[in-house]
């Protein structure tokens, strides 16, 4: 079924609390499977930062750490200077679309954003404006098992925007998502930046971020590769490259090269 691309609202400055998202020497190993090693990086309100890293860069590993649904081996993860475990009202406080598959296929749209909704104390209104926000409204009465793919990822993008929080986090919020759908998920993206959010978006493909973020933090096996503004990757990239214009990708390319590889712990003396 096609949607209707729903409209972004238009900008209000975001006047909660400013927030940000900060990662402390975080170390995490599944056995000899160095996870996130050493990891440090500040996410900041008011732009979108991308999150990105090759395949098995530990970029889920870092935003399972930030959500308190795993422990780090050493280091913290804080939200607003706070481990989420620590945070009053949740949901309230960060928004997180981690796995798009992870509603009830019996329920309704409607039915798990109120179930949502109510086990956080957030008032009912809020399911109606998140579902027409994201362009359910008119399917919000159908079972989420009988949802597309880009239909259950709108579900989970509106389970993200739910609190109305400060701190959003997103883990391939554009997968599934047909062109138009893209195009909307970007302008939501940068719309709830221009508020005054946090937005942290994680992908493990550069392209579907490079018309999105304004700043970058790049991981490779566990370790942070860069953390800098698009604008300075590209200055960098073209230093490199004798002075022409590398494209974003090239510049990924460059500081990825050397990660694409699965390590064991011990196997590298970097
Ligand atoms: N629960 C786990 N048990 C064992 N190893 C794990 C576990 N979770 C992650 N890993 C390993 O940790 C490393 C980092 O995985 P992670 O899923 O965080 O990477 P990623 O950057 O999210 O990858 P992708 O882009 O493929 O989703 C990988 O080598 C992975 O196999």
């Amino acid at each position: 079924m096609r949607l209707r691309a729903p409209v972004v609202p238009p900008r209000r400055r975001f006047d909660g609390p400013v927030t940000t998202i900060e990662a402390r020497d975080l170390r995490k190993r599944y056995g000899r499977t160095v996870a996130v090693e050493n990891l440090s990086f500040t996410v900041k309100p008011g732009v979108v930062t991308g999150f990105v890293g090759p395949n098995g860069a530990g970029k889920s590993t870092t935003l399972r750490l930030i959500l308190g649904l795993d422990s780090p081996d050493a280091g913290c993860a804080l939200i607003g200077g706070r481990p989420y475990r620590a945070l009053r009202t949740p949901l309230r406080s960060v928004g997180a679309l981690l796995d798009a598959g992870a509603v009830h296929p019996g329920r309704t749209a409607h039915d798990h954003l109120l179930w949502l909704a109510q086990s956080n104390g957030l008032p009912r209104r809020r399911v109606r404006e998140v579902l027409d926000l994201v362009g359910l409204g008119s399917v919000a009465r159908r079972r989420a098992g009988r949802f597309s793919l880009g239909m259950r990822q709108r579900l989970g993008i509106a389970g993200a925007l739910l609190g109305d929080a400060p701190v959003l986090i997103f883990d391939e919020p554009v997968n599934g998502l047909d062109p138009d759908g893209v195009h909307w998920a970007r302008h939501l993206l940068r719309g709830l930046a221009a508020e005054g959010r946090t937005v942290l978006v994680s992908s493990h493909l550069l392209s579907e971020l490079a018309d999105t973020a304004h700043h970058l933090i790049v991981i490779g096996r566990g370790r942070l590769l860069a953390d800098a503004s698009v604008a300075d990757l590209l200055a960098d990239a073209s230093r490199r490259h004798g002075g022409q214009r590398p494209s974003l990708e090239q510049a990924y390319f460059d500081l990825t090269r050397a990660a694409v590889e699965y390590r064991e712990a011990g196997s590298d003396a970097r």
